[in-house]
């Protein structure tokens, strides 16, 4: 069903799993003693944020925000706003942002100078994705995933006009599936 529109696939479901897996190594070592506020960004990094935390296996804690700089296209506004706050007090906490993933740069540069304001003890970033010839604003995050092409990926919580959030793997969308939406 949602294959049928997908041109391309740059992650198999099983090398996502098998990334993730090491992520979540990595992160329970560095974080061993930090009880960390996992802070996911919705909606995107849902999928993610949820086998990384299991592939975690240290005491933390999970917060979600919600902020919005898409809407339904494929082209950044360049304007980010708050959907949702989080519900934790970060002052003197190690925060980890969780999120699909950087493009533009925008949204996780806004993210981090505000938590940073709110006087969190540390600010680190995982990303499944990045798009590095996305940049507009030079932030980099602290732990990737895989590294993708100026190209909009769909996918494993990234999504074309709120669709294919839960394709198992990562890809590109055929042109047609565009020119009906436009
Ligand atoms: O680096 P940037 O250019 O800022 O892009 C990355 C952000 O954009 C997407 O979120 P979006 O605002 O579309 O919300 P969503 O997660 O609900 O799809 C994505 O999930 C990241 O949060
Ligand atoms: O390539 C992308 N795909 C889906 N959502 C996104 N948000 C920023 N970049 C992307
Ligand atoms: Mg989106």
């Amino acid at each position: 069903m949602l294959e049928k529109d997908i041109k391309e696939t740059f992650y198999s479901k099983e090398e996502i799993h098998e990334r993730i897996a090491q992520l979540g190594k990595t992160l329970s070592e560095d974080y061993k003693d930090k009880n960390p506020l996992v802070v996911g960004i919705l909606k995107g990094a849902v999928p993610f944020l949820t086998d990384l935390v299991r592939e975690m296996n240290i005491p933390l804690e999970m917060d979600f925000m919600d902020v919005s700089s898409y809407g339904n296209t494929t082209v950044s506004s360049g304007e980010v706003k708050i959907l949702k706050d989080l519900d934790t007090v970060v002052e003197n906490r190690h925060l980890l942002i969780v999120e699909d993933i950087i493009d533009s740069g925008r949204t996780l540069n806004y993210l981090v100078n505000l938590l940073k304001y709110r006087q969190a003890s540390s600010v680190k970033i995982v990303t499944l994705l990045d798009k590095p010839d996305g940049r507009v604003i030079d932030i980099e995050a602290d732990y990737v995933g895989f590294e993708v092409p100026n190209e909009f990926v769909v996918g494993f919580g990234l999504d074309y006009a709120e669709r294919y959030r839960n394709l198992p793997y990562i890809g590109v969308l055929k042109p047609e599936v565009y020119e009906k939406n436009s």
